[in-house]
């Protein structure tokens, strides 16, 4: 199944946390899980705050994608696009917050559920939860901006 990051135009497609061309990144994948977005990651033994436990800045950044992608899902579903490769739209995170409310565990599944709060024109709030074992380990609010087609280049 695909995620809506890999529709992003290929210019679009190289962010550390959800560019799908970059070969370093996490590469991760948000869907619409009912009327809220989901996205899976598996922290791996080097992603250590200390031993045992998840790095925050990496839960942040998993936040951050999770954010700009379900705003992206967010903004094509209020307008009508019909998702294809050369037709996504692309968000950019104006703020992040995060609270960590437990220290996450390395060692199995990382899901992080998103809530759409607001949709404006160009402007989507996220709300996400993020989840080790069940647990609810993270919480956070991304504030993303759409960009246009053809920033950049
Ligand atoms: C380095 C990456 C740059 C961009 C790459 C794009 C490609 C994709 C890459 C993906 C990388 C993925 C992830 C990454 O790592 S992205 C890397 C980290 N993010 C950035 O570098 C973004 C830098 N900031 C900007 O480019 C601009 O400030 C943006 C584009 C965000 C807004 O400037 P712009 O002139 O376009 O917008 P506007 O002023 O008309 O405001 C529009 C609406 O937004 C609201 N608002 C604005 N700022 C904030 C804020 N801080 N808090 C709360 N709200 C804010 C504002 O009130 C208004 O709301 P409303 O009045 O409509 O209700």
């Amino acid at each position: 199944m695909k995620g809506i990051q890999d529709y992003y135009p290929d210019h679009f497609a190289h962010c550390y946390g959800c560019g799908r061309l970059n070969e370093h990144g996490h590469q991760i994948k948000t869907f619409w899980e009912g009327e809220g977005t989901l996205t899976r990651f598996v922290p791996k033994e080097y992603h250590t705050a200390i031993p045992g436990f998840v790095y925050g800045g990496l839960l942040a950044s998993l936040i951050d994608c999770h954010g700009t992608g379900s705003a992206a899902l967010a903004l094509a579903k209020a307008q009508g696009i019909e998702l294809s490769e050369t037709n996504a739209p692309r968000c950019v995170t104006a703020s992040l917050q995060v609270k960590y409310l437990k220290p996450t565990p390395i060692g199995g599944e990382i899901v992080i559920k998103g809530k759409i709060k607001e949709v404006g024109a160009r402007k989507v709030i996220v709300e996400a939860e993020l989840f080790a074992n069940g647990v609810l380990c993270v919480v956070g609010e991304v504030v993303s901006v759409l960009v246009p087609d053809n920033f950049g280049l």
